[in-house]
């Protein structure tokens, strides 16, 4: 014999013992950041990118069933970022100009609704509200290709002041986000983590212009597979031309591809500055897990 359909009294007293003991795991989740942030003391870097987002691809591996893993997604950001902000001061500046609130929308849907969060007028202005400490995190445009006077050539050298970039904007899906679909990148006075699935953005300089072609030839027969290129001229600034190429792989100062790739290249490169990188978004081409 089959059980008779619960009640709808039946379902909702259900439905109040789940949301308790989802209560109850959200404030014990809490408690053990309030742990975590004292055991990453002395160097207590209190973002963590890879980490976060290694957390959003195990929970996009085990999900099933109808809640769409985008709001699962956001449901987490908001708690992270709210974790953060536990274990000390956070704030973002966010590149956000009036035409562009996209910008904003997509920040706050990665660093939540609690952070406080600035709008800024020019990427440059975020890079020295990070690299001043008036702000953790600064979201700054995805390069376009027709930019005039890029953001990342401000980020190639070696200072360990300088900003880096460590994540990439949506992380999981666009929503309801204003504007017109262009993505993000934070930057941070940290160092990007490996998570396994990593893009790299490498500033080169040259002493005289060559083709992407060439470029991409000596990059990849470093060993470095290429994904993108952005250009500048260099002119404006009285130096070499510069490119940003981003690479399918985690790569550091210390990575032997970087010499590899100096030596194919002989003379014409004055210098290779990784600028950060990220881990590849949820939904992305390269991860087979649709949102
Ligand atoms: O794992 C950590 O380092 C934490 O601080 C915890 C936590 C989290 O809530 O899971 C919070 C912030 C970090 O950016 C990453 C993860």
């Amino acid at each position: 014999m089959s059980s008779p359909t619960p009640s709808l009294d039946e379902l909702r007293r259900e439905i109040d013992e789940i949301d308790d003991k989802i209560h109850d795991l959200i404030m014990r989740r809490a408690q053990v950041v309030e742990l975590v942030g004292i055991a990453k003391r002395p160097d207590n870097q209190i973002v963590r990118p890879g980490r976060e987002a290694t957390i959003l691809r195990r929970l996009a591996a085990r999900h099933t069933g109808p809640f769409p893993m985008q709001v699962l997604a956001r449901l987490w950001r908001e708690m992270i970022a709210t974790f953060s902000r536990i274990q000390g001061p956070f704030a973002i500046a966010v590149y956000a100009p009036e035409d562009r609130r996209g910008f904003w929308d997509i920040s706050r849907d990665h660093y939540g609704s609690s952070v406080p969060m600035t709008a800024v007028n020019t990427p440059a202005a975020a890079i020295r509200a990070v690299a001043d400490g008036t702000a953790t995190v600064g979201v700054v445009p995805m390069p376009e290709e027709d930019d005039h006077d890029p953001w990342w050539r401000y980020l190639m050298n070696q200072d360990p002041k300088t900003p880096r970039v460590v994540a990439s904007l949506p992380f999981c899906g666009r929503g309801n986000a204003r504007g017109d679909d262009r993505d993000a990148l934070a930057i941070a006075l940290i160092q990007h983590e490996r998570t396994g699935d990593d893009r790299t953005l490498l500033g080169i300089e040259l002493t005289e212009d060559r083709s992407r072609g060439r470029l991409k030839e000596a990059l990849e027969a470093a060993g470095l597979a290429t994904v993108s290129f952005r250009s500048w001229t260099g002119r404006e600034s009285g130096g070499g031309p510069l490119h940003l190429v981003e690479v399918a792989d985690y790569v550091d100062l210390q990575d032997k591809r970087l010499s590899a790739f100096a030596a194919n290249m002989g003379d014409i490169l004055l210098r290779t500055t990784p600028i950060g990188g990220y881990a590849v978004p949820l939904g992305s081409s390269s991860d087979p897990k649709k949102l």
